[in-house]
């Protein structure tokens, strides 16, 4: 048993199907009076559905949710949330909405309840992203964490199929790399285990039925387990790749997931063999980089940068940023190993097979 440090994060979890229903008592239970309800502008008719639930506990909708969060939506929306006299949000959708709740949780300290309608793991974490004249900065501070999640798989049943398994293997992503963190230990190895599995089995069920509630239930509660994972615990190539080509290159956020997952982990293979039979055993395949590639490609992800709207004349200075500021990682890539990623983003543009 190797030795560790964990530190767990006080959130309430209500799951289950028709779970939205208990709404108005986790306001009560958050000890909060005014909501305001957040969402992307095409989910307004979501949003006014849940202010309507809340009643005279809801102080009004804001729907400018969009992608990265833009700092000048986030104080759009923290002004809104002082003017209406909101003492909690509440954010409706996927990581684009809890990412704007989260940035007004950043200023203001107002409480968020999280209701995810994707499963890219943000609800769980307290990392926080904004964009600023064009650049994407993360940060972490546990202010950020939304305090109550509610987890309704009846709400991710319009997810289109498509986004439905990029978002999965977004969250898969969380998993794969806290495996192999710095910072990694038992407990968040179970999660992530146990988190890959239910997305792996999910996927191809939502894609031959994409209303099946089960399907839906298990790959939400796969992202609860993988987001828990990327909140406890450090994010490592993988992630900076994709905050680097997101951030950067302005590429769809769990499409570019889906694309680079198999390469960066093909290319820690060597430096963290546990984490590999780990990932490689929760897929059911021969090896990680392989069962994470064909989890895609069988359920119909893109496999290339090509086919999401990178340009090949731009991989150089993506090879160049991602190396200039690197995250911990446990085959190391500073400035030395600079060739080395730009040849994993050019198998990764490609869509060749990872090695
Ligand atoms: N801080 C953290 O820990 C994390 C942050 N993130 C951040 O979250 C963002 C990405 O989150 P992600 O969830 O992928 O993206 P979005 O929240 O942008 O959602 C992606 C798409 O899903 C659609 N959608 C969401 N829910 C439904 C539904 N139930 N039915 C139909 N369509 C739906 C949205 O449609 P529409 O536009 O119509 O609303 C949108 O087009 C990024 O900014 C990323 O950086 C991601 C993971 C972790
Ligand atoms: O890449 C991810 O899925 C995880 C973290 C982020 O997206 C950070 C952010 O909130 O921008």
């Amino acid at each position: 048993m190797r030795d560790f440090v964990h530190t767990s994060h006080a959130q309430r979890v209500v799951f289950g199907a028709g779970a939205l229903a208990h709404l108005a008592r986790e306001i009560d239970a958050l000890g909060a009076r005014r909501a305001l309800v957040l969402s992307t502008p095409e989910q307004r008719a979501q949003a006014e559905r849940v202010a309507a639930m809340l009643g005279a506990k809801a102080a009004g909708v804001f729907d400018r949710a969009v992608m990265h969060v833009p700092i000048e939506t986030a104080r759009e929306a923290r002004e809104l949330a002082r003017r209406l006299d909101a003492d909690c949000a509440v954010a409706i959708g996927g990581g684009s909405t809890t990412g704007l709740g989260k940035a007004i949780a950043l200023d203001s300290g107002l409480p968020i309840l999280a209701i995810p309608t994707t499963y890219a793991g943000s609800e769980m974490t307290p990392i926080y992203g904004l964009t600023e004249g064009g650049l994407k900065k993360t940060g972490k501070d546990v202010r950020v964490l939304p305090r109550t999640v509610i987890y309704d798989p009846e709400l991710t049943r319009t997810l289109p199929v498509g986004l439905s398994v990029t978002s999965g293997i977004n969250a898969i992503a969380h998993a794969a790399e806290g495996l192999y963190a710095q910072d990694s230990n038992p407990v968040m190895d179970l999660m992530a285990r146990e988190g890959i599995a239910a997305i792996a089995r999910a996927l191809p069920a939502i894609r031959r039925q994409p209303d099946a509630i089960e399907a839906r239930a298990d790959a939400l509660y796969g992202a609860w387990l993988c987001g828990s994972v990327l909140g406890g615990v450090g994010m490592a190539l993988h992630h900076k790749l994709c905050h680097t080509l997101g951030g950067s290159f302005s590429l769809p956020h769990a499409e570019v997931h889906a694309v680079l997952l198999p390469h960066a982990v093909a290319f820690n293979a060597q430096a963290a063999p546990r984490a590999m039979t780990d990932i490689a055993q929760a897929l059911g395949s021969a090896t990680a980089p392989e069962g994470l590639q064909a989890l895609a490609r069988d359920n119909g992800a893109p496999v290339a940068l090509k086919d999401i709207g990178m340009r090949e004349a731009d991989l150089d200075r993506a090879a160049n940023l991602a190396v200039a500021n690197p995250y911990w990682n446990p085959r190391p890539f500073g400035p030395a190993e600079r060739d080395s990623i730009r040849a994993l983003l050019q198998r990764a543009f490609d869509g060749d097979a990872p090695r």
